[in-house]
């Protein structure tokens, strides 16, 4: 294995990080003399998300998000050896990989660390692949888990903000029990696909601190207890059991490339492999993000939100406080937005006009491009719109992906621009709910600092800087998570003694890039105010409305209008036929 005392920032010497976004892999060749990114190279996973159906058959439920394990593995083969032979660097060159994954995106495997889609007789189980973080479906499994949390009075359910999201990984386990129980007692192992894959480069079966605490629930040194799970389930009682392997801090070496992690990826066997990561929380070095107050907003399909230091609080409706979770030493919070390019493109994907089309290929720019050109030339409340940002349901600060999309003030005359500017601005109001609920919390944001790919659209930009009357300022990087995971790699090498000296050398970040514009300032906190109030209305417990999207959502189930009622008619699909075929059609 590489050493650190072998290894030293040089022009010769570079890291490669490697980040699994939703739909696809990328790899970064980073030179450590100077930070300079020298090559990246992108797969797009051959499968996709899989949320209509397995390859060959199966339908699947709506809420349903699937991947594939194989896709990882291609990733590594493409991306690694393609940058490489872009920059001219030799394998020997490489003293350290670090990856990074979305989260909570989980897996079932064997002890050997053999996903349970792989085995023969699995191909058609959906509860046999990988769960992405947004497939949606385990929110009654959620449900539960948050009300024996609360009778039980679980101590570490407030450091998740009072309650457990349908992403993490306690509610997809309980649903892959309780859809499929054979492929649960199969399933030795629970893994996180960011620590699979490095399980997969190194041989080493470990967890990572930071999908471990955010993810599992894992707190103080503890899973819950079996007692916990047993109460929800008795056949669930064994499942910390499933996350069992040493946990590794971030930045650590989990081990050198093994024989195979080496053929795989094209460089020597032995050189150093960082502790996985998940791609929001190793951003925060990548932007400089290592004091107290400093938010970073990952904006991508999702939005996930997170910030170092300010010592232990409790913040109501926040996905999780972990000690050591970003930076170690420290604790970390995060917080989120399930949905937020994906609202934008279910918008362009679904409900723009031909003739907007051909303006937009007339113009020679995208979609989301024209659009956005279009709603800038709209003041603040022009259209007469208010959105709610709840199209993918709400992640933080009420939790439920149950709750859905709005759009108030609708008129014969309402453009298809208005209606994208009501969708951006609902989701910088849904980030501003987040940083004021930090800032009650007594966990201030001084600093709202954007990552991801939504940084590329300057008008969406200037928006959140308006809408959150706070300056905005952007990583100067588009691979900021892969840089991210190349500075824990450079840790792990021993390049640097942590991860705030690579933070020091190897940060990008534009400061400031936006700042709020006073004269919409009156017209956005009107509208917010506005927004506030449906928000509680449509989202909280005691909210008026809040029965009406629960409704509609039993009804799209195809289940009745009431929670008792028999449903009207059987639907397309059902779990229980998950469980007796292995398929949903
Ligand atoms: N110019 C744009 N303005 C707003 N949204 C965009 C724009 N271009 C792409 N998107 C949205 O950004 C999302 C992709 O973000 P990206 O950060 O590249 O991916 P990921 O979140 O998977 O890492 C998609 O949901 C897409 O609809
Ligand atoms: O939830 C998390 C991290 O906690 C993200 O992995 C998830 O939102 C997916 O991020 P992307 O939108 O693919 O960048």
């Amino acid at each position: 294995m590489t050493r650190p005392s072998d290894v030293r920032e040089g022009a010769d010497t570079y890291v490669i990080g490697v980040d699994y976004g939703t739909l696809s892999g990328r790899a970064l060749l980073v030179r450590l003399g100077d930070g300079a990114e020298v090559a990246s190279s992108v797969l797009d996973y051959p499968h996709g998300v899989m949320s209509r159906e397995l390859p060959g058959g199966p339908v699947l439920l709506p809420e349903w998000a699937l991947q594939h394990p194989q896709d990882y593995l291609d990733v590594l083969r493409h991306t690694v050896p393609a940058v490489l032979a872009q920059a001219g660097v030799r394998p020997e060159q490489v003293v350290g990989l670090g990856i990074d994954f979305t989260a909570c995106t989980v897996l079932p495997t064997r002890a050997d660390g053999t996903p349970l889609c792989f085995l023969p007789g699995w191909e058609r189980r959906p509860h046999a692949y990988v769960k992405l973080w947004k497939h949606h479906a385990a929110q009654p499994q959620a449900d539960r888990l948050n009300a024996a949390a609360r009778e039980r009075g679980e101590g570490w359910l407030a450091r998740y903000g009072g309650l457990l999201s349908s992403e993490w990984a306690l509610a997809k386990g309980l649903h892959l029990l309780e859809e499929d129980p054979d492929a649960y007692a199969a399933a030795e192992r629970f893994i996180e696909a960011a620590d699979w894959v490095v399980w997969q480069l190194t041989g080493r079966e470990t967890r990572n601190v930071c999908t471990a605490g955010y993810k599992a629930a894992y707190q103080d040194g503890a899973y819950p207890s079996r007692e916990y799970f047993a109460s929800v389930n008795p056949a669930f009682a064994d499942f910390a059991d499933k996350l069992r392997g040493p946990l590794v801090a971030l930045g650590e070496c989990v081990g050198g490339l093994s024989t195979a992690g080496a053929a795989l990826t094209g460089l020597l066997s032995g050189t150093a492999v960082a502790a996985a990561n998940v791609d929001a929380h190793v951003t925060a070095p990548a932007v400089g993000a290592v004091g107290a107050g400093q938010l970073v907003a990952i904006m991508g399909t999702s939005t996930c939100h997170v910030m170092t230091g300010g010592g232990l609080k409790d913040v109501p409706g926040m996905c999780g406080v972990v000690q050591d979770g970003i930076l170690p030493g420290h604790y970390g919070y995060e917080a989120g937005q399930s949905g937020v390019g994906d609202i934008f493109a279910w918008f362009v994907n679904n409900a723009v006009p031909a003739s907007v089309r051909a303006d937009a290929d007339a113009a020679g720019v995208d979609l989301h491009t024209h659009l956005s050109t279009l709603a800038a030339g709209l003041r603040p409340g022009e259209s007469g719109l208010l959105a709610l940002d709840w199209l993918g349901g709400n992640r933080s600060v009420l939790v439920d992906a149950d709750l859905t999309g709005l759009v108030v003030g609708l008129h014969l005359h309402t453009r298809p621009e208005e209606i994208y500017r009501a969708l951006l601005e609902a989701t910088a109001f849904g980030t501003r709910v987040i940083v004021e609920n930090f800032g009650v919390a007594g966990v201030p944001v001084h600093e709202f600092i954007a990552a991801g790919g939504l940084v590329k659209n300057a008008f969406l930009m200037q928006l959140y800087a308006d809408v959150l009357n706070l300056p905005v300022s952007v990583a100067d990087t588009a691979q900021a998570p892969a840089l991210g995971s190349a500075m824990h790699a450079a840790v792990a090498a021993g390049v640097y003694p942590d991860i705030g000296a690579a933070a020091a050398h190897l940060a990008r970040v534009k400061k400031a890039a936006y700042r709020p514009n006073p004269e919409t300032r009156a017209a956005y906190d009107a509208l917010y105010a506005e927004y506030l109030r449906l928000h509680d209305a449509f989202g909280r417990a005691d909210g008026p409305l809040f029965s009406t999207m629960k409704t509609l959502g039993r009804l799209r189930r195809g289940g009745g209008p009431t929670e008792d009622a028999t449903p009207a008619e059987a639907p397309d699909a059902t779990p229980a036929e998950a469980t007796d075929a292995g398929v949903l059609a």
